[in-house]
């Protein structure tokens, strides 16, 4: 994890939804009618360090071990390559997620339509994205499709030698056609890898979850979002559609630059420099430039908000031996000095994460009342900025309010 410490933010601007497997098929295709991929998959065998071969020679491929998949019609012949096992492989065909029926925007001839952003040079960040007309808060600016999913340990390990990993990438790209290829090879790149592919990727590559199991995903405009501290959008993954949506967060002027954040919001300007020292940049934005006493004010905030994240983390320990009305005053007091902080610092999407943590805060302390009504703002967070019922917090949401009514059942019988 890219977490300098255990911090409390989660990374909206990194938000993923897992595949669910609930896509209905209007007809019953026959079975050989129904894989989405229109190439055979490219399975080498792997020759890495980590490779498993046989002592007598014959080598048989672990069921597990990664393929190059392609769909070349995917969203009105964008095309998608994606580089994982067969088991999600397979999940993902089976999910229906790759069908281009019931994507928005796909396939229609509303030749009308016209995106809400422009790519436009940005001095002193090469590209960018602008808002191509006003925005309201929470509108979704732009629905991208990626060209190219790669599984995280395919990257990382060493199964496939480097040589192996560079031209099974460069394969699922040259499967999409010259004009993709071109796209790609176009983005930004920041390590000088010889393996280009894998640059691009690392430069401009978002992590998601894919059944479950963390991918990097290459979409090519989605790519042009540079990062800010205090940004005006952020992103969200949605699996069971293979879209990318960037979403505002405020209220966005035509010509505004659209930003969101690569690192998770709220870390003080030490912490954010750590975590965005992967994309190999120095950045510039208002609060990163800001003359040094209004940062270090806003750094001062920051560290306090993580503070009280942590001691409501350990509020069964609060105030411990003293009367549970003295230990309710305590947390109400941290509880109103965090609302104040995320105010002042407009981290106004890490609410979901403290709205859980104040639930579970009272909950250790017996206050079911509280709890519940922290529990269903917590809710309401998540449908606003998940994007509705399908988030991915889905299963951490049961969770609290399995904890709720516990809490409430132990009240009654007092
Ligand atoms: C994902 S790309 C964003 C689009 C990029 N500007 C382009 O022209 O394709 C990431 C790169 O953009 C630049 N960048 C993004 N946000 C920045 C910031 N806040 N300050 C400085 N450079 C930034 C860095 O060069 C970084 O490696």
């Amino acid at each position: 994890s890219q977490h300098p410490r255990d911090l409390p933010t989660r990374d909206w601007t990194r938000s993923s939804w897992t595949v669910h497997h609930h896509h209905h098929h209007p007809t019953c295709p026959l079975p050989t009618d129904a894989s989405p991929w229109s190439l055979p998959p490219l399975c080498p065998e792997p020759v890495g360090d980590d490779a498993v071969g046989d002592a007598d020679g014959t080598w048989a491929r672990p069921a597990s071990t990664d393929c190059v998949f392609t769909a070349r019609h995917f969203r009105g012949g964008q095309g998608f390559s994606l580089i994982t096992t067969p088991e999600i492989a397979a999940s993902v065909a089976g999910s229906g997620a790759l069908d281009d029926g019931d994507v928005a925007g796909v396939g229609d001839s509303n030749l009308a339509w016209t995106p809400a952003y422009e790519i436009r040079d940005i001095p002193g960040r090469d590209k960018g994205m602008t808002a191509a007309s006003a925005l309201n808060g929470h509108e979704i600016i732009m629905t991208g499709f990626p060209v190219l999913v790669i599984r995280m340990d395919f990257v990382n390990g060493e199964v496939f030698s480097e040589g192996q990993k560079s031209s099974m990438m460069d394969v699922g790209l040259r499967r999409l056609g010259e004009e993709q290829w071109a796209a790609v090879m176009g983005l930004a790149k920041m390590s000088g890898d010889e393996n280009v592919v894998l640059d691009v990727l690392q430069t401009n590559g978002f992590g998601v979850d894919v059944g479950g199991v963390p991918h990097l995903a290459l979409f090519i405009d989605g790519s042009r979002v540079n990062h800010d501290c205090h940004p005006n959008a952020f992103w969200r993954f949605n699996s069971n559609r293979m879209a990318m949506e960037i979403v505002s967060l405020r209220p966005i002027q035509p010509g505004e630059e659209i930003t969101h954040s690569y690192a998770p919001l709220g870390y003080p300007h030490a912490d954010r420099q750590t975590i965005l020292q992967p994309w190999g940049f120095t950045c510039t934005c208002d609060l990163c430039t800001a003359p040094e006493e209004v940062r270090s004010l806003s750094d001062t905030r920051r560290s306090r908000l993580i503070d009280i994240h942590h001691t409501l983390g350990q509020a069964a320990d609060l105030g411990d031996g003293e009367s549970q009305e003295k230990r309710e005053k305590r947390i109400g007091e941290l509880v109103l000095e965090a609302f104040s902080l995320i105010e002042q610092e407009d981290l106004y999407p890490q609410l979901v994460e403290y709205y859980e943590r104040f639930a579970r805060a009272y909950l250790m302390v017996g206050d079911a009342k509280r709890g519940r009504a922290f529990a269903e703002e917590t809710e309401r967070m998540w449908l606003l900025f998940g994007g509705g019922e399908e988030h991915e917090y889905v299963d951490g949401l049961k969770a609290l309010w399995a904890a709720v009514k516990e809490a409430e059942e132990e009240q009654d019988e007092e």
